[in-house]
């Protein structure tokens, strides 16, 4: 399994007048618009979330994964890796998940909380909602530079309208040989965009588009961005969504989290009419966005290489 290293291209949202309309602003934009569709993905610096709250984030991680299964079991949700995931499946050897639903909205993550810990966890709460919150920030930012290098900022207020976040905390465990073994398997995201940042243990890999599986190995306290299958819709195309994994080696636990926007129940993802020319025909038939989550994670869904594709495409 010797896959080689990549660097992504790294982009600094951390300048205090990152602001519309200003000089750094178009900058920055003009990186992320070329690192998305080359790759799409980057490394984002993004020095506003404080270095303790990114320790208590996996603080907490780990308090969660030690509970009993059937305490982390309580936390169901009808939509496929939403609730809690985890390793006692035959299929997901090594991988465990948490999904924490609107995880930017304080009473929100209050419910969340009471189901895990039914006499409170203020702090956990409140690590929760202030990570999710500051992350959703970066999240925006992204988004407003996407729409506005393809020239459709006049959709900016309805895109950012029609998405909730959700946080996903993860731990994989390390293969109990001395091999490699999958931690999470080859996807792209259904989502709109994806913040990952992990802990000091590598494994996340991506397919580039010249269809090399690289390893990923992001600078130390940096998030990795994605963008995920209903932006790349959205852009018809423009965007690319990478495939990913997780592959797993060595002897150390490996924990990471993922904040995704995400379209809101029911929303109709449509391309805009500024986006489909001679040169760019229609992909993507507008769909329902739930209604395509379900299918890719349904059996048919599942046996398709590009269950977008086999949903939605022209
Ligand atoms: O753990 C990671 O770094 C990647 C997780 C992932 O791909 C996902 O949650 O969709
Ligand atoms: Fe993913």
């Amino acid at each position: 399994m010797g896959s080689e290293n990549i660097k992504l291209p790294k982009i600094d949202f951390s300048h205090d007048d990152l602001k519309p309309d200003t000089l750094v602003w178009n900058q920055v934009k003009s990186q992320v618009h070329k690192a998305l569709v080359e790759y799409g993905c980057f490394e984002a610096s993004f020095d506003k979330i404080s270095i303790h709250l990114r320790k208590s984030i996996f603080e907490f991680s780990q308090e969660i994964f030690d509970l009993p299964l059937e305490t982390k079991l309580r936390n169901i949700s009808t939509e496929a890796f939403h609730g809690y995931v985890g390793n006692y499946h035959p299929s997901i050897q090594l991988f465990e998940s948490m999904g924490i639903d609107d995880a930017n909205i304080f009473h929100e993550v209050e419910k969340f909380t009471q189901i895990l810990w039914p006499q409170g966890n203020p702090s956990f709460c409140k690590t929760i909602q202030s990570y999710s919150e500051q992350l959703s920030e970066l999240d925006q930012t992204i988004r407003r530079m996407i729409v506005e290098s393809l020239g459709v900022e006049k959709y900016m207020d309805e895109h950012i309208n029609s998405t909730n976040y959700i946080l996903r905390l993860m731990k994989y465990n390390p293969p109990q040989n001395n091999g490699t073994e999958t931690g999470l398997s080859a996807h792209t995201d259904k989502k709109s965009l994806t913040i990952l940042y992990q802990d000091q243990v590598n494994g996340l890999q991506v397919l580039t588009k010249d269809g090399q599986w690289k390893n990923l190995d992001p600078t130390p306290n940096t998030f990795t961005v994605m963008v995920g299958d209903s932006l790349h819709a959205w852009t018809n195309g423009r965007m690319h969504a990478p495939y990913h994994r997780v592959m797993m080696r060595g002897k150390e636990i490996r924990y990471s989290v993922g904040l995704f926007s995400t379209p809101k129940v029911g929303y109709i993802i449509k391309v805009p009419e500024e986006l489909v020319d001679e040169e760019h025909p229609l992909l993507y038939k507008p769909y329902n966005h739930g209604e395509f989550h379900a299918f890719s994670y349904s059996e048919k869904g599942m046996r398709c290489e590009s269950p977008l594709k086999a949903y939605c495409g022209v």
